[in-house]
């Protein structure tokens, strides 16, 4: 299947600072992707970008092999939930199902119906009076019975408890399987990445620091712990040391045949913490700042 988003040399800057800068990415499609990263790493930005919502600064970025929201067609290819699900809050849920059916070409008006009715939404119940969770919900239903090839929620389950996020992601998963869309998601809840995606792309300070098929980097990242200073192999991500002992954290395709090594196995989290750990250095970042 074709790339659904390829960016290369992708900026965009407010001001003096880049929000994103020098983005080279091509996710595949068929996948539903976890995109993760700290506060202010540039997550919304990069999404804001692939739906047309901002211009690049700088390189180019093309989502389903168009540029975002440059044609009608475009448009109807591409559904996105913004960060906290937005919903038009003087308007009822019914209200929101037509307005979905007027916008939208390929509008799936009975696959609304039946998630709106499973989930026990009233229709003529106003936005506003809905729970955090229940707008969510709804803001997926409009996502979803769009039709779509590409779904793209920002910080979706951001404001759900935990059994209304496991709902929300079970509910995702369906409509993966039962209409063969791809999916972005970003989000702070690394377990909950793990458990509905299968790439992740993990930005830090405006630069994609890792991407790829999720089993290969989970299989790929170990902690070694051996003698201090003793060349690591692999990639380094992270380096601890005390007197005698250094610990890193690597990337290194193969089984790690030394035996002054000892091995550790890595959670995804673990994984996406060390990455977050390798920040660029502080005077480098300043520089940056100003360029
Ligand atoms: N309209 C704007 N004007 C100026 N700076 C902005 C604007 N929008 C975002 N930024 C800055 O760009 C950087 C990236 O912001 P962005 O919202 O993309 O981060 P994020 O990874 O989505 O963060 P969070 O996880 O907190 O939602 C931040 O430093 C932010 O302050």
């Amino acid at each position: 299947m074709n790339a659904v988003l390829r960016a290369e040399g992708l900026g965009k800057r407010y001001g003096r600072r880049f929000a994103l800068e020098d983005c080279t990415l091509e996710v595949p499609g068929g996948h539903v992707v976890g995109l993760v990263g700290p506060n202010g790493a540039g997550k919304s930005t990069l999404l804001n970008l692939a739906v047309g919502m901002l211009e690049p600064t700088v390189g180019t970025i093309e989502v389903l092999g168009g540029a975002p929201a440059s044609s009608p067609a475009q448009l109807a290819k591409v559904g996105y939930v913004a960060q906290d699900t937005p919903t038009y809050p003087h308007l009822s849920v019914g209200d929101h199902l037509e307005l979905g059916a007027r916008l939208n070409p390929a509008w799936d008006a009975d696959l609304a119906r039946r998630r709106i009715e499973r989930l026990g939404l009233p229709l003529d119940q106003r936005a506003r009076k809905l729970s955090g969770g229940q707008r969510a919900q709804l803001a997926l239903t409009l996502g979803i019975a769009k039709r779509p090839e590409l779904l793209i929620l920002d910080e979706p389950v951001a404001s759900l408890d935990p059994l209304a996020r496991r709902e929300f992601l079970q509910d995702l998963m369906e409509a993966v399987a039962e209409h063969e869309l791809s999916v972005i998601l970003s989000s702070h809840l690394v377990s909950d990445l793990e458990r509905t995606c299968d790439y992740l792309v993990v930005l830090v300070d405006s630069r994609v620091r890792l991407a790829g098929e999720m089993d290969d980097i989970v299989g790929t990242h170990v902690r070694l712990s051996g003698p201090r200073d003793a060349g690591h192999p692999g990639e380094l991500v992270t380096a601890r040391h005390t007197d005698v002992q250094s610990t890193y954290v690597v990337r290194y395709r193969g089984p790690i045949a030394d035996p002054s090594w000892t091995v550790g196995q890595l959670s995804l989290e673990d994984i996406v913490l060390a990455y977050m750990e390798r920040r660029p250095e502080p005077a480098r970042r300043a520089l940056e700042a100003v360029r």
